[in-house]
């Protein structure tokens, strides 16, 4: 990993402190006000902040984020029966926890419960959660057949999660959904089974009877996969429709002929197959917006508007998940939402707690190659690794300066092919890459559950593009790290990052916390357009560059004809 050494020689750890105290200071609101040391890597040691889950000491997960029940305390312990609840008995349910004797949950006492998982609910009548250790109300209260308890078990989904015990009776019950959790909490099964439970078996006519829209091609093939084994044992018909290679150009009449139960699509392709009168969504029962604020923000919103004029059926219901949901979407989606229940796990619009978050100060381009160095030398850049960088160039860019000193890396962006952007997602969750360069394009929704850290290299364009990129670790429960790289260019935006982090529970250095916000305006400026940066580049003397121009030409040659075999054996599969 001769990337990782050669990040380790040459200028040496850390930033120069002499080098980078002016600009220090334009982070501070006084000068003062930094720490005596004022040292860039005052902020970057990690060690020197407490991190509730980060340390290796601590071996227990806070038992609120004990999504998968592991370290599950008894529902005994958590739930307590209220005696005096005044003839509301006979609407509980009851918890029975791993034989630890039974907890009656009632209306009286389910606050108690919401509030130990951490659940939220708004709405009227909203269902009762799910309770008990395993799967069995999905049987008691809604007769789930038992190929689907089957395969949740099977396929190592042996526990609801918080949102799951929140939000799928609310789907399940036939009522429209909006639905926050944090990254990696399991939303997308939170939707599907309450999805096949209602198809209840595989059509006999044509059209589809569920929609679910998601922003990327990734995503969707990845929800697919998911609901594929949530299925397995039924001929479900399900068809993943995104950007067409030439030989699924060529099948389109073929495939529109066919039954179809489920379509799991992007908004661009779905609407590009409505004009084209491909698809015919008058039958769809269910409608999943996953990534819902993403699908409902400018971009998309269009696309996600005449989706919506094109589902017309009268007992249409939706579904609208993510783990960011902003109020003005929020505000939004009430208003093609009928008698919604909204069911919010964790703290709104919140990083997930299992990472451990550090912000890094690295002054100017050059600075961001020493930061990996530090990172390395802290033993902290463990492979696998994603990097998010703000655009296809700088991606680009940064993929020849990494793939120059021969580590496992490679880069995915919008403008690949499909099947490359497959490739290589294949190719790193097999742990063939180890680090991976990605624009936005991964940010949301992908789920590389052994992500040992996240690097933002480029600071992102939003709050929410922070909460979603860094979501990528610590997924299911597991630990990880983000590091946030942040230059002067960037000092306007440095606080929202800093509110997430310490409504996480990270503890970030008291100027940074006296930090102004940035105006409405600016934020929406930056969500527009990325900063102008200059071209990725290794500070001088980091790596050798003598003389080896025409060594770099070989190697991304090389690296380019592999990936092309790959795809066209990928092609000819
Ligand atoms: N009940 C469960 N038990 C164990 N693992 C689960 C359970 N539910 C989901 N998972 C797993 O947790 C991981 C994260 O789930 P999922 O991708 O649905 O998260 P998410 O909440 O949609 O995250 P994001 O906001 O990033 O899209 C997946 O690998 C999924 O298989």
């Amino acid at each position: 990993m001769d990337i990782f050494k050669s990040l380790t020689t040459g200028l040496g750890s850390g930033f120069d402190r002499k080098r980078f105290g002016a600009d220090m200071d334009l982070f501070s609101p006084r000068g003062k006000d930094r720490p005596g040391s004022s040292s860039a890597s005052a902020m970057s040691d990690g060690k020197k902040r407490k991190r509730g889950v980060g340390g290796s000491t601590e071996e227990r997960l806070p038992e609120e984020l004990d999504f998968f029940g592991d370290q599950k305390g008894k529902a005994g312990a958590v739930v307590e029966q209220d005696e005096d609840e005044g003839g509301t008995g006979d609407e509980g349910v009851e918890e029975s926890g791993d034989g630890e004797g039974e907890v009656i949950i009632t209306k009286a006492n389910v606050a108690s419960y919401l509030r130990h998982h951490k659940i939220k609910q708004t709405g009227t009548d909203v269902p009762m959660p799910l309770v008990g250790s395993a799967w069995q109300n999905l049987k008691e209260r809604w007769r789930v057949e038992d190929y689907l308890i089957d395969n949740l078990v099977r396929f190592g989904w042996r526990h609801p999660t918080a949102v799951q015990r929140g939000a799928m009776p609310v789907m399940l019950d036939n009522r429209d959904a909006l639905v926050g959790a944090p990254t990696g909490s399991g939303k997308t099964l939170t939707y599907l089974l309450p999805l096949l439970h209602h198809l209840g078996a595989p059509a006999k006519k044509e059209g589809y009877r569920a929609v679910v829209v998601c922003p990327t091609n990734e995503l969707a093939t990845q929800i697919h996969e998911q609901l594929r084994r949530l299925g397995d044992g039924r001929k479900w018909k399900i068809n993943v429709l995104t950007k067409p290679t030439q030989a699924e150009k060529n099948q389109k009449q073929e495939a529109s002929k066919k039954k179809y139960d489920v379509l799991i699509t992007t908004p661009l392709r779905l609407v590009h197959a409505i004009e084209e009168e491909e698809v015919d969504l008058s039958a769809v029962r269910y409608l999943v917006l996953d990534e819902a604020d993403r699908l409902l923000d400018e971009g998309f919103l269009q696309q996600t508007d005449s989706i919506l004029a094109a589902c017309t059926h009268p007992q249409l219901r939706k579904a609208l998940t993510s783990a960011t949901l902003p109020s003005g979407i929020e505000e939004l989606a009430k208003t093609f939402m009928v008698d919604e229940c909204r069911i919010l796990v964790g703290k709104k619009d919140g990083a997930v707690e299992t990472v451990d978050q550090e912000l890094m100060y690295v002054a100017s381009e050059e600075g961001k190659l020493l930061g990996l160095r530090s990172l390395v030398q802290r033993g902290e850049l463990k492979p696998p690794v994603l990097i998010f960088v703000q655009s296809i160039q700088r991606a680009q860019e940064l993929f020849k300066e990494l793939v120059y000193d021969g580590v496992h890396v490679d880069v995915i962006h919008g403008d690949r092919p499909r099947s490359q952007r497959e490739a290589v997602v294949s190719a790193f969750k097999k742990g063939q890459i180890w680090v991976l360069i990605c624009t936005e394009v991964l940010a949301r929704g992908i789920d590389f559950k052994g992500v040992n850290l996240v690097i933002n290299y480029d600071f992102p364009q939003s709050v929410q593009s922070y909460i979603h990129r860094i979501g990528r670790t610590g997924r299911a429960g597991r630990k990880g790290k983000a590091v946030t790289f942040f230059a002067r260019e960037d000092a306007t935006h440095l606080k929202a990052v800093v509110n997430v982090m310490r409504q996480s529970g990270c503890e970030v250095p008291e100027w940074m916390v006296k930090l102004p916000n940035a105006s409405k305006k600016e934020k929406k400026r930056l969500k527009k357009a990325a900063p102008k940066r200059e071209a990725v580049k290794v500070a001088a003397g980091s790596v050798p560059r003598k003389n080896d121009k025409a060594k770099r030409k070989a190697i991304v040659e090389a690296s380019s004809k592999r990936r092309k075999t790959e795809d066209e054996q990928e092609d000819s599969k």
